[in-house]
């Protein structure tokens, strides 16, 4: 075990240090089933995007195995790198430019009102071209209708019926962006999915990494979550069946922007008190009030939620609270204390103002670690690596920024499930504190365990 982990791990940040200006992704999925076979190598050029006669050379491996697509993003990005490296001063990022398409996914609970603010952006005046997809239950689609009827911006329309998106119609969202791309390519500047108000967004997030087909052109820009501030905290203490998912809690909890709608609906106390209920169960997200979904439209298109290079603006703006006030910054304010804090509903009861609100949502919480130092690589690796081979399924989401001893650059990842991306960004100033920052967001997250773990990796 220790030693399958350990070759797991490496692929991380390993790779990082051997080639210091390649940003990388991986499934770990796919690449943890062959590195069993003790082949990750391979996979880690094929995913990662790394030049293949270095590669080779350093792998003994005779070359990759890549699709073309693939290996023009790879070479592109590595090019892009490179160019970067050699103009660039000590403070330029070193993550490639991405010319790939925007989507962003438009979320929440049945009528919380998705397509109010779908509305709002297709009537709005920004000047993007919108390509819609939307995803109803049912032969009669209501909602496209509606849609339709108040557009005028959209470049185009496409309805996936009969299913919901998370699930039974996956296939479809991939041959529906494939085929917009294909035939429109240049007519449109980003895509809007709104899922049904059942859908878990997670297997609709990976869709944009599993599918070479989505992830060669499109790129993930941002999950937003609509919350009806009236209803939502009945469907947060809804208990399901074991094994069965809280849907309005995982929609939360994979945001990176969150607009509590249908304020007008209800007091300043009850706002409050579900923007708390959603601050124990995301952190990282930005979060907004309003109602009729009128938020600005740079609120929820270009948000770059999984963007390396976004990464250090959402764990400094989650990692120091003191200040932030969600009305004004879109942030929330926490409890915590130096080095991690946990906001698992229930495990922190600090607290004072929400007595009603102590429910346990089913274990979905937020832990960040905030630690000055340097990270042993090789422990890094094991604890990265080994945390993400037997807890993928719990964490849903992470952002980090780390100190790596040995490396010049900082290190910024994110994650979702078993994807994984990382690459070393700008380098650490001369006077700069080495601080690492990650943030978790998952179930059954143990706050000190994690912390302890990351703790052990340091010099
Ligand atoms: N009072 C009030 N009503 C709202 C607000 N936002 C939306 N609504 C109304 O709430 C209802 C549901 O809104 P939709 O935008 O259709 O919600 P949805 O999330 O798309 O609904 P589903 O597709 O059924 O999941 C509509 O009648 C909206 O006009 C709001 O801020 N305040």
């Amino acid at each position: 075990m220790a030693a399958v982990s350990a070759d797991v791990a490496s692929a991380f940040l390993g790779v990082a240090k051997r080639f210091p200006t390649a940003a990388f992704r991986c499934r770990s999925q796919l690449f943890l089933q062959l590195s069993r076979a003790r082949r990750y190598t391979a996979v880690a050029v094929r995913e990662y995007g790394v030049p293949s006669k270095a590669v080779a050379a350093e792998t003994g491996f005779g070359g990759p195995i890549r699709s073309s697509k693939m290996s023009r993003l790879s070479s592109r990005r590595f090019a892009a790198n490179a160019a970067t490296t050699e103009e660039s001063s000590d403070l330029l990022t070193k993550i490639p430019p991405d010319d790939r398409i925007p989507a962003t996914i438009i979320t929440g609970f049945l009528g919380s009102g998705k397509t109010t603010l779908l509305n709002h952006i297709l009537t709005a005046d920004h000047g993007k071209r919108i390509a819609v997809i939307e995803n109803e239950f049912g032969e009669i689609d209501i909602d496209g209708s509606l849609v339709a009827a108040k557009t005028t911006g959209a470049e185009d329309i496409v309805m996936l019926n009969n299913g919901c998106l998370c699930c039974t119609v996956r296939g479809d969202l991939v041959r529906m962006i494939s085929e917009l791309v294909e035939r429109k390519k240049g007519k449109f500047d980003h895509i809007v999915i709104e899922t049904t108000g059942l859908a878990n967004p997670s297997p609709i997030i990976q869709t944009f990494y599993a599918e070479d087909n989505v992830f060669n052109d499109v790129k993930l820009d941002g999950v937003v979550t609509l919350v009806d501030a009236k209803h939502v905290r009945i469907h947060l203490d809804e208990k399901k069946p074991k094994g069965i998912v809280n849907e309005a809690v995982e929609q939360i909890a994979y945001a990176d922007r969150i607009i509590v709608n249908k304020t007008d609906l209800v007091s300043e106390q009850q706002v409050s008190s579900v923007i708390q209920r959603i601050r124990n169960i995301n952190t990282m997200a930005h979060l907004k009030r309003t109602s009729y979904g009128k938020v600005d439209l740079d609120y929820v298109l270009g948000i770059g939620g999984f963007d390396l290079e976004r990464i250090e603006s959402v764990i400094i703006a989650e990692g120091s609270k003191e200040g932030h006030h969600e009305a004004e910054h879109g942030h929330g304010h926490h409890h915590h204390d130096d080095h991690h804090h946990h906001d698992h509903h229930g495990l922190d009861h600090q607290h004072d103002n929400h007595e009603h609100d102590h429910t346990h949502d089913p274990g979905v919480s937020s832990v960040s670690i905030v630690c000055e130092g340097r990270l042993n690589l090789d422990k890094a690796n094991m604890w990265l690596g080994t945390l993400l081979m037997e807890r993928s399924d719990d964490i849903y989401r992470m952002k980090g920024l780390l100190s790596v001893e040995g490396m010049t650059e900082r290190y910024v990842f994110q994650g979702v499930h078993d994807i994984f991306e990382g690459s070393p960004d700008r380098l650490w100033g001369p006077s700069e504190l080495r601080i690492n920052k990650i943030v978790f967001i998952g179930k059954n997250l143990d706050a000190q365990e994690l912390e302890k773990g990351f703790k052990a990796c340091l010099m």
